[in-house]
């Protein structure tokens, strides 16, 4: 049986809004294709061999739970987790996770989390939270797509020249509700806002996240077999029409 293995990032500290269905979604998209998902929980302490990984995922938190881990994050996970990033591994980190993939987080009381640093993005918190429903269009080489999700963050993400971004905003805030971007992309590390959780409703993106880990595994030729989402498609279009007033 064709197998993937996925390391999931704290997720007893770093799950909010249901994140943790981002994981359940990778793994029932891979399921209904015979592909078997390891789920492998990241917890501070825990020694992983990243070269065996073939997915992260690492959810979003309140600035408390994000302080609990940087440091196991920097310095235990850190070299290895660096070095895969560099080697294609594919990963989705959300909000609080994407965070703490760029060089750091200044929280709103003045504390300065220190971040991986793979991602050249910086984030500053503000007063007031970006909170609301958020709608991004995506083009990662298969034509636009529109993303749907939900966003809640005190922080405000801003891009290097080192990262590409992941989409365009076309309602709510976005990164940091100025440039009009949603989202980076490093390699196959993509980091952006939407909780929601973004998979279940956003099979694109769930599909394409598991085509590259295929690919990487298992070779270029890997294909990744069709499969029906119609039931999502269409309430994401529900969504996309309700905020932005189009499909
Ligand atoms: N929802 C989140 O992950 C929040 C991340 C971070 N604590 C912020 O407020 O910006």
């Amino acid at each position: 049986m064709t197998t993937l293995r996925l390391a999931h990032l704290y997720p007893d500290h770093m799950n909010v809004y249901g994140d943790r269905g981002n994981v359940i979604a990778l793994r029932q998209r891979c399921l209904r294709r015979g592909i078997e998902l390891e789920i492998i929980p990241v917890n501070p302490g825990d020694m992983i061999d990243w070269g065996s990984v073939d997915l992260a995922f690492f959810g979003g938190g309140q600035d408390s739970g994000q302080a609990l881990i940087t440091t196991d994050l920097i310095e235990r996970q850190g070299p290895g987790l660096r070095a895969a990033i560099e080697n294609d591994l594919v990963m989705l980190a959300i909000c609080g996770g994407y965070q703490l993939l760029g060089h750091y987080f200044l929280t709103h009381t003045g504390e300065r989390l220190p971040g991986l640093g793979v991602l050249d993005v910086h984030t500053i918190a503000g007063k007031q939270r970006m909170i609301g429903n958020i709608v991004i269009e995506v083009d990662v080489g298969q034509g636009p797509w529109r993303l749907v999700g939900f966003e809640n963050h005190s922080g405000r993400t801003f891009h290097g020249a080192g990262v590409k971004p992941l989409g365009k905003v076309l309602a709510g805030y976005g990164d940091n509700g100025q440039d009009g971007w949603g989202g980076a992309i490093y390699r196959n590390t993509f980091g952006c806002y939407l909780h929601g959780a973004l998979l279940p409703k956003n099979p694109q993106l769930t599909d394409h996240l598991i085509g590259l880990a295929l690919r990487r595994r298992y070779g270029a030729n890997a294909e990744l077999a069709p499969l029906p989402a119609e039931r999502e498609l269409a309430a994401q279009r529900v969504m996309v029409q309700r905020l932005i007033g189009r499909v």
